[in-house]
C-alpha cells in the first residue's frame, strides 16, 4: 500500500480523482499530504499550501505539465535519494523528469483517467529504473484504481494515453453526438442525454460481463437487412468512425510529441 509519507503536488482534477478512488477503496491516506495552492480541502488527505520541509517516500506530481520548469526547481531538493518521484504529467518523458529531479530514488510515471475516482481507470504506468520491489508497491497502489498497465517503453505508454487517458472525453463526445442526434429527431433533451449515457453504460456492462467482442455485439444487435444496419453503413464507411480514430489518435500522439519536445528544453 502507501508507504508511510507521500506528497502529491499538484492535487486537482485528475489528482483528486486519483484521491477519491484510493478513500473508495479503502487505503490508509493517513500519510498523504496534498501540496495545493489554493488550500481547497481535498477530503481524506491533509492539504499544505506550500511545499513543507523533508522529503516524502512517494512524490506524486499532478500539476499542468507546462509548470514543470517552474515547479521542479523548487521541488528538487524534496525528491531526494529515498524519494520515488511518479509523475502523471502527459508529454513529460522519464529522461525529462529525471534531469528535473536528478537525485530522485525512481521515476514512474502514470497516466490515469478520471474514472480512477470509481476504482474503473485506467493507468499506464512506465519506469526505466523501478526495482522489483517498487513495482509491486506501485503495482498495487495503482491497481486499487482499475486497471493497471505496465508499459515496455514510453510509446507504448503514449498509445494508452491516447485511447485511456483522453477516452472518456472521447467517449462522452460520442454519447453526446448520440444524445444530439436523438434530440433532432425530437427528443427532450433531458431524455435524450439520459438514454445515450445508459447505452453507453449498459453494452459495457454487458461485454465486460459476457467477455463479447465487439463485432460479435455489433453483429448480434444488427439483423441482416435491418434498421441497425443501415446505421452501421454509415459509421463503416471509408470515411467514417475507423478512420477519425485513427485521426484523433494521430492528432493525440503529435501534441504529445510537441509537449515532450517542450519539457525536454
Ligand atoms: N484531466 C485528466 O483527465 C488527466 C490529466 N492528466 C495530467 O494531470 C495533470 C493535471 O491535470 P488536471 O488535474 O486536469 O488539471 P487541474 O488544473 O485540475 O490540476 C492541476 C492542479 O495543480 C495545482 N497547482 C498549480 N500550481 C501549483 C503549484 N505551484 N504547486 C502545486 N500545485 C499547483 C492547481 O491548483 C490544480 O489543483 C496534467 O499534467 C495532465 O497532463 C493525466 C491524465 C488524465
Ligand atoms: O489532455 C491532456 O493533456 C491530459 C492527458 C490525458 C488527459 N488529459
Amino acid at each position: 500500500m502507501l508507504p508511510p509519507t507521500s506528497w502529491f503536488v499538484g492535487c486537482g482534477n485528475m489528482g483528486g480523482a486519483m484521491v477519491a478512488g484510493w478513500r473508495k477503496a479503502g487505503i490508509d491516506l493517513s500519510g498523504m499530504t496534498a501540496v495545493s495552492p489554493s488550500g481547497r480541502e481535498i477530503e481524506g488527505v491533509s492539504v499544505a499550501t506550500a511545499i513543507p520541509d523533508g522529503q516524502p517516500d512517494w512524490c506524486f506530481i499532478g500539476f499542468k505539465p507546462q509548470m514543470l520548469a517552474d515547479i521542479a526547481p523548487g521541488l528538487a531538493s524534496h525528491v531526494g535519494p529515498g524519494t520515488v518521484l511518479l509523475s502523471i504529467l502527459a508529454g513529460a518523458e522519464a529522461q525529462s523528469l529525471r534531469s528535473a529531479f536528478p537525485d530522485a530514488k525512481a521515476i514512474v510515471r502514470l497516466m490515469p483517467n478520471l474514472p480512477v475516482s470509481e476504482g474503473e481507470g485506467v493507468t499506464a504506468i512506465y519506469s526505466d529504473d523501478a526495482d522489483e520491489t517498487l513495482r509491486a508497491q506501485v503495482d498495487e497502489v495503482i491497481g486499487a484504481l482499475g486497471l493497471a498497465a505496465w508499459c515496455p517503453d514510453e510509446s507504448a505508454f503514449d498509445v494508452i494515453g491516447a485511447i485511456a487517458g483522453s477516452g472518456p472525453a472521447y467517449l462522452a463526445r460520442f454519447v453526446d453526438a448520440l444524445s444530439s442526434a436523438a434530440q433532432d429527431e425530437g427528443l427532450s433533451a433531458e431524455l435524450a442525454d439520459a438514454i445515450a449515457l445508459q447505452v453507453a453504460g449498459g453494452s459495457a456492462l454487458m461485454a465486460r460481463a459476457t467477455g463479447e467482442t465487439m463485432p460479435a455485439l455489433a453483429k448480434r444487435v444488427a439483423s441482416p437487412g435491418g434498421t441497425t444496419e443501415a446505421g452501421l453503413k454509415v459509421l463503416d464507411a471509408e470515411d467514417g468512425m475507423e478512420p477519425l480514430m485513427r485521426r484523433v489518435v494521430k492528432a493525440w500522439r503529435k501534441r504529445s510529441e510537441e509537449m515532450a519536445a517542450a519539457a525536454r528544453d
